[in-house]
């Protein structure tokens, strides 16, 4: 059995009167991406100078104005890449870069060293203020721990009279849900009057859940406490910095907004340490989903993840949120009915408000394509067939003859797995299109001819089980002459049950789809047949003749 009682549970915060609960998200955050230091330092092999810059002009692409750079006093990479970006002027102006150090006076001074040049930065100090950690890491006392903050701060405000740019200090409490909130406070209420922050000159405090301790409610509770506890809130900006070792960093976040975070730090698709940081583009992407304005440019996922492969060397995963090959795709047959039902709906109804059972969103909206909203295995029915006809080759099947196919298909994905999009046309081809047995049209002529009861004849050249056959009759229009010179042959008896067609394709180039149900009249046996042609009366001639090769085939 399990040995749960080795673990015990966190002192959670009795909040008489949490008010998070009843809000909602109405707007972005600042979101300050970590991918450069936290998501760095997790990596097997950290990136390069190069992969680093690659990282950093997407993070700027995308629209981040707050992006922790590194740890400069930690490596000579760390160190360079800061160094590269200043003297080759590679920061944009709206862009405010962050470095990390430890609250120690040699870590801070290489940092200072490091910044020089720059207008404007972000310099984050932390020491752990977390029970385990005061006890089995620094061995120190509650007070002992807050003068390492205090401590910090002084120095960081000592350079700073030196230095020529601007320097917004941030703090964290590190390991913050391993601390009590009293003490977190105490602490960070040190840190903002050892700073002297005015609502004009505020400072950064950042609540990390360093180790994701508890379910997210907790943590709001946590952030709400604060945020209402702190003797200067007006001159803070409160920030989170969600881990997810539960794997609920994007709920903490979600609820730490509610309950008061202004700022969000985290990383493209959770990267960071053990399980990762939060996933800011998740949060982005809800928030999109709910009509929210993320304020980051989220409109090309697909380079998001080559960009964050190559640069992290970590493949993203096929059901990643949003992101992931496989999150806009349906391979079961209710699924893919409802979807191919929604989509049409969405289109014939031009609201412009996306409502498709689902899809949370538009796959194009994340700049992902509509045909791989469908794939076809043995799951799969028949509105995914019909849906992979129409969005592939834009063959509109007639609802009655879906199942018809889909059956076909399924014999074979039953046999084979997934069988992609060509398969399924080469089929459609081979069962509808491209049947000469019994019957091959050789010739047609459809002539229009003045009499009282026919206005039309038609002229047909066939082969036959290796005969050559011609027919001739008149009706009114080209398919009664067609029944009748079929009927006069004897070779045949069938009913036209049914008849639809449209355009295929646009322009030019267009053609005609032509769809005709045709009943045996000897044994009932009914089915479809499909023609296409650029000419529309031939077309159905075609379908009439595949329909009647179906029937007739298997004598
Ligand atoms: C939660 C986070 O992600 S925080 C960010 C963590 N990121 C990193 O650590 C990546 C970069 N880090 C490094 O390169 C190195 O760890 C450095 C440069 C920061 C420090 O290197 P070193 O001093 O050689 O080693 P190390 O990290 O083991 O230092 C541990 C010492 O620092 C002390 N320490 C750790 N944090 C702090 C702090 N915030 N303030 C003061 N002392 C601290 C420890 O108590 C320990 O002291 P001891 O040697 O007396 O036992
Ligand atoms: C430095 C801090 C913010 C950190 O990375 C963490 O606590 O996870």
């Amino acid at each position: 059995m399990l040995n749960y009682k080795k673990y015990k549970r966190f002192q959670t915060i009795k909040l008489k009167e949490r008010t998070w609960p009843n809000k909602e998200i109405e707007k972005a955050p600042i979101w300050c991406s970590v991918d450069l230091r936290d998501g760095n330092q997790s990596l097997v092999n950290p990136m390069t100078v190069e992969e680093k810059l690659d990282m950093f002009n997407l993070l700027v692409k995308l629209g981040f104005k707050e992006i922790e750079i590194g740890f400069p006093s930690a490596s000579h990479i760390e160190y360079d890449f800061l160094r590269k970006l200043i003297e080759e002027e590679l920061i944009p102006e709206d862009v405010t870069v962050q470095v990390l150090t430890q609250a120690r006076p040699h870590l801070i001074a290489r940092t200072f060293e490091c910044l020089q040049g720059l207008n404007k930065a972000i310099v984050h100090i932390y020491n752990s203020t977390s029970i385990l950690q005061r006890d089995v890491v620094f061995n120190m006392s509650k007070e002992d721990i807050k003068q390492i903050a205090i401590e910090g701060t002084r120095l960081v405000k000592q350079y700073v009279k030196d230095f020529e740019g601007e320097i917004i200090l941030e703090y964290s409490p590190e390991s913050f849900t391993g601390t009590e909130v009293e003490y977190a406070l105490e602490v960070c209420n040190a840190v903002v009057d050892e700073w002297d922050a005015t609502p004009e000159n505020k400072v950064i405090i950042n609540l990390p859940s360093t180790v994701e301790m508890d379910t997210p409610n907790v943590y709001a509770d946590q952030i709400e406490w604060m945020s209402n506890n702190f003797k200067k809130r007006d001159s803070i900006i409160l920030s989170v910095h969600p881990h997810n070792d539960r794997g609920t960093a994007v709920a903490s976040a979600e609820l730490a907004m509610l309950a008061g975070a202004d700022r969000v730090e985290g990383t493209l698709f959770g990267n960071g340490e053990r399980t990762g940081n939060v996933d800011i583009l998740n949060i982005a992407y809800n928030m999109f989903s709910q009509g929210v304005n993320p304020e980051l440019n989220l409109e090309n996922i697909v380079e998001i993840t080559d960009v964050y492969e190559r640069c992290c060397k970590i493949p993203v995963h096929i059901r990643h949120p949003y992101a992931g090959e496989l999150v806009f795709t349906a391979f079961s047959g209710s699924h893919q009915d409802a979807i191919n039902k929604g989509m049409k709906k969405y289109e014939e109804r031009q609201t412009g408000i996306w409502e498709v059972p689902y899809l949370p969103v538009d796959p194009r909206d994340l700049g992902r394509e509509y045909e791989a909203l469908v794939r076809i295995n043995s799951q799969s029915g028949k509105g995914g067939v019909a849906f992979v006809m129409e969005h592939y080759f834009g063959f509109k099947l007639p609802k009655a003859m879906h199942k018809e196919f889909a059956d076909i298909i399924q014999g074979i994905s039953e046999k084979t797995g997934e069988i992609v999009p060509q398969l399924i046309m080469d089929k459609f081809k081979e069962e509808y299109l491209d049947r000469k047995k019994p019957f091959e049209l050789v010739k047609c002529r459809v002539s229009d001819i003045q009499d009282s009861d026919n206005n039309t004849r038609i002229d047909l050249q066939l082969e036959y089980n290796g005969d050559t056959l011609t027919l001739q009759a008149e009706g009114n229009g080209p398919i009664d002459s067609l029944k009748k010179a079929l009927i006069e042959s004897k070779l045949v008896s069938t009913t036209i049950l049914d008849y639809t067609e449209h355009a295929l394709g646009k322009g030019s180039e267009a053609k005609a789809a032509s769809y005709v149900k045709i009943k045996r009249t000897d044994n009932q046996v009914e089915t479809f047949g499909v023609g296409v042609d650029s000419n529309i009366t031939l077309a159905s001639i075609k379908a009439v003749f595949s329909a009647i090769n179906r029937l007739y085939s298997v004598e």
